[in-house]
Formats: C-alpha cells, structure tokens, sequence
C-alpha cells in the first residue's frame, strides 16, 4: 500500500486516479508520497520514508529543494498546468491598472444609497477615467509557460510586446509568437516599456530583481506585475517609486504585509491559479507523476532529479537508485548485483546537476544482500525496489 499525504487540497479529479493501492493519510509522519500547493515546506521533518513530493502547481519555492534531492526525495511539479488560469488573471490585472475599475466599483458603492446615484455616476465618473492599453508597450520577462501565453494574449491585444528570457526552452520558443520583439537583456524591457510583467522563479538571482536600480531605468507612469512570486520586488523600493509616480501602479497577486495596503497597489489574493480548470489540470498531472514514479520509477517532471523513462518492468524486479552525481556509481551498482551471479537486462542512468538516478532491471531475485550492499555505497541516497 503506497501512503500519501496532501499538505493542501488537492482537486478530487487527480486524486481520483489513486488506485485501492494506495491509501490517503492525514499525517506526513508515515507518507510514502506527498502532495502540496503553496503550503511550506521548508521547516518540515521530512519523514525517512518519504520517495515523492509533488507540488500540484509551478513554483517550488515553498519546498526544502536539495535537502529532499540529499534524502532521495524526488520532487516533482506540474509545468504549464495553471499557466492559462494565470494569463487571464494577468490580462485582467493589466486592464486593472489602466482603467480605475476598483477606484470606480468602490465608489459607486459608496454612493448607492443615494436616490441620484445614476446622475451622481455621470458627474463623478472622470475622476476614475484611465488609458488604453492598445500600442502600448509591453514587457514580459520569463517566457516560459505563463510568459508565452501572456506576450501572445497582449499581442492579440494589439500591443507592442517585447520579451526576454536568456534561457527560454526550444518549445516555449516554439510557442512565442513571432511578433514578438525579443530582446537580449532586462534593461531593454526596463526602459522600453509601458507595462512590464514578471513570470520567473523565485531564486537567488531574481530575488529582488525590481528594484531602486531597475526601477530607474524606467520610464516615469510605468505599470509593474507581479504575479510571480512577492520576493522579485523589493517593496520598500516600489512603496518610494508608488510615492513619487515613478511608478503608476504595481499589481501584484502576492500581497504581504508591506505591500497589501500600500497606496497604488492591486493588491490580488493569489488567485492566479485558482480556477477549476487549472486545479483540476495541476492535480491530474500532480497525481499522474506520484504513480508513475511509485510504480514503475519514472521521473518526470522534476525539479531536483533527472528525468527518466525506463518504461515498464519487462523482466524480474526493479531496482531504482537515488544517488550523488559522482565517479564510479554505475560500476559499483553494477558489481553489486553481478556479485551474487544475477543478469542485469536493462540499465538507465541519468544526471541533474549534483544528483542522479539509475534504474537497474534485473532477471532474479532481489536479495536482502543486495539492497544492503546498495545502500552501503557512499553516495547512494535512497534504494527501492519495485
Ligand atoms: N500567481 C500564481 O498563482 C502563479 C501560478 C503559477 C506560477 N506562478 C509563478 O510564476 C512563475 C513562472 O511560472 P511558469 O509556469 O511560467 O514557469 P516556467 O518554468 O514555465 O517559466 C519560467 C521561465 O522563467 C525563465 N527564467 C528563469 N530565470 C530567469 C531570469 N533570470 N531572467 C529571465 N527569465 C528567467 C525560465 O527560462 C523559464 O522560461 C513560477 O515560478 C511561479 O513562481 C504563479
Ligand atoms: O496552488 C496555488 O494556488 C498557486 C500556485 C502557484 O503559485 C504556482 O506557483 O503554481
């Protein structure tokens, strides 16, 4: 019985999948396999027994990325899932920053009550004019699944967009549409743009991307989104920028305590995801990834570990290797199984940076021998067999 936990809730279309083989579990303490959202992880105990995490969702920001790869915890997400969820919540922000729809909503409100509301609605209405957004030049940095779909949609728009990505993948690449203006550095966006988008992960080398320095280097009235993650702005920055007009509006769908009531702030509770479609996608593929790799030791889709198909099982058991990407791992692997005079008839073995995996297809038994001895190489990090 395989056990999973699920750290948030997770669409009852994926985990409808899960077979009378495994079972559901309240808690992470005896979990083969979790599944999460934007639950953190980062100050767990993550449990000895655990193989699998999949974040039903893109970023994996909120999980302990090496410090599951150093325990053989492989961890998976769910790449372009909720990017369509995504794009139309960005479409939806970029109209919200260019034409005052809150500022206006919130003041009809206001003034409900009153018996001349609708003589009152074209006497204020001025106060909340905006601009539009057609010809307008737009910016969106990180083309990868959301990106794309973001420059494409603001294009059919009819505005100027302009996108850079340094390390955009061949099919993203394929999927941008070729009006696209792609530029090499950030700072063409910077000072190029009207509206500028960020649709990055949150790692060292985006934390804080917008900020005093970058924020210079654009035009005065320019309008941010954020629906990425909070940590790519740094808001003390932004709140300066907001205040002088540098700035004209900064969406974000990652409020905080700092920026949830900041003047000229859209502040979005984090719903670029929720949708029906994109949680039930996120959690169909979620799903499909935890029973693939419990059941036949397929990686895809991860984060921390190579991708790897080694198909299904044709002969005897399966042995598969979490371990250091290091010298001389599939010899000694290999020793050790011929030692005790057993045939190997299918071997894969894949790298990611710092950690690999191997997949050994053996024609005998597994002995205990063998899973000891495995498990005794320096470098090996977790021994399973199917
Ligand atoms: N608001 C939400 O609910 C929501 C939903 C999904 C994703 N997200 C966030 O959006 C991010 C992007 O999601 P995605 O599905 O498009 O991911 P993705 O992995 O498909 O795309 C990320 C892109 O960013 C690019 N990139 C990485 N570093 C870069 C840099 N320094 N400069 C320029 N480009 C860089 C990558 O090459 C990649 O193409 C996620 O990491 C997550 O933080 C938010
Ligand atoms: O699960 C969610 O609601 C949000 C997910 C989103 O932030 C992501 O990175 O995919």
């Amino acid at each position: 019985m395989v056990k999973y936990n699920c750290l948030n809730p997770i669409a009852p279309i994926g985990l409808n999948l899960f077979t009378e083989k495994y079972e559901k579990i309240e808690s992470l303490e005896s979990a083969d396999a979790v599944l999460v959202r934007s639950a953190s992880m980062l100050d767990l105990n993550l449990p000895e027994n655990l193989k699998a995490i999949a974040r039903a969702g893109a970023g994996v920001n909120n999980i302990p990325l090496d410090k599951c790869a150093e325990k053989g915890i492989v961890v998976f997400n769910t790449p372009g899932a909720n990017a369509n969820g995504v794009k139309e919540l960005v479409i939806a922000g970029l109209m919200l920053a260019s034409r005052d729809i809150v500022g206006g909503i919130n003041w009809v409100q206001s003034i409900r009550e009153d018996e001349n509301v609708a003589k009152l609605v074209e006497k204020g209405k001025s106060k909340f004019a905006g601009k539009e957004i057609l010809g307008k030049k737009f910016g969106v940095i990180g083309l990868g699944a959301i990106g794309v779909l973001v420059a494409n949609a603001a294009k059919r728009l009819g505005m100027e967009v302009y996108g850079c990505d340094p390390y955009i993948s061949v099919e993203h690449a394929w999927n941008l549409s070729r009006d696209i203006i792609s530029v090499k550095t950030k700072e063409d966006i910077y000072k190029e743009c009207d509206y500028i988008t960020v649709h990055v992960p949150l790692l060292d080398d985006t934390k804080k991307m917008i900020n005093k320095d970058t924020i210079a280097m654009m035009k005065d009235g320019v309008v941010i989104l954020n629906f990425a993650r909070d940590l790519l702005v740094n808001d003390e920055d932004m709140e300066e920028a907001l205040k002088s007009g540098k700035v004209a509006k900064y969406v974000t769908d990652f409020p905080n305590a700092k920026t949830a009531g900041m003047e000229g702030v859209i502040a979005i509770p984090h719903l670029g995801a929720s949708t029906e479609e994109s949680e039930d996608n996120c959690a169909v593929m979620a799903v499909k990834e935890i029973k693939d790799y419990m059941e036949y030791g397929i990686i895809k889709n991860s984060v921390n570990y190579p991708d790897c198909d080694a198909g299904v099982c044709a002969s005897g058991k399966r042995i598969t290797i979490n371990h250091k990407n290091i010298p001389n791992m599939l010899s000694q692997f290999t020793g050790t199984v011929s030692a005790e005079n057993i045939n190997i008839s299918n071997l894969i073995n894949k790298s990611k940076g710092d950690y690999a995996y191997t997949v050994l297809d053996i024609e005998g038994n597994v002995t205990d021998t063998i899973i000891k001895k495995l498990n005794d190489i320096t470098g090996v990090l977790k021994v399973r067999v199917i």
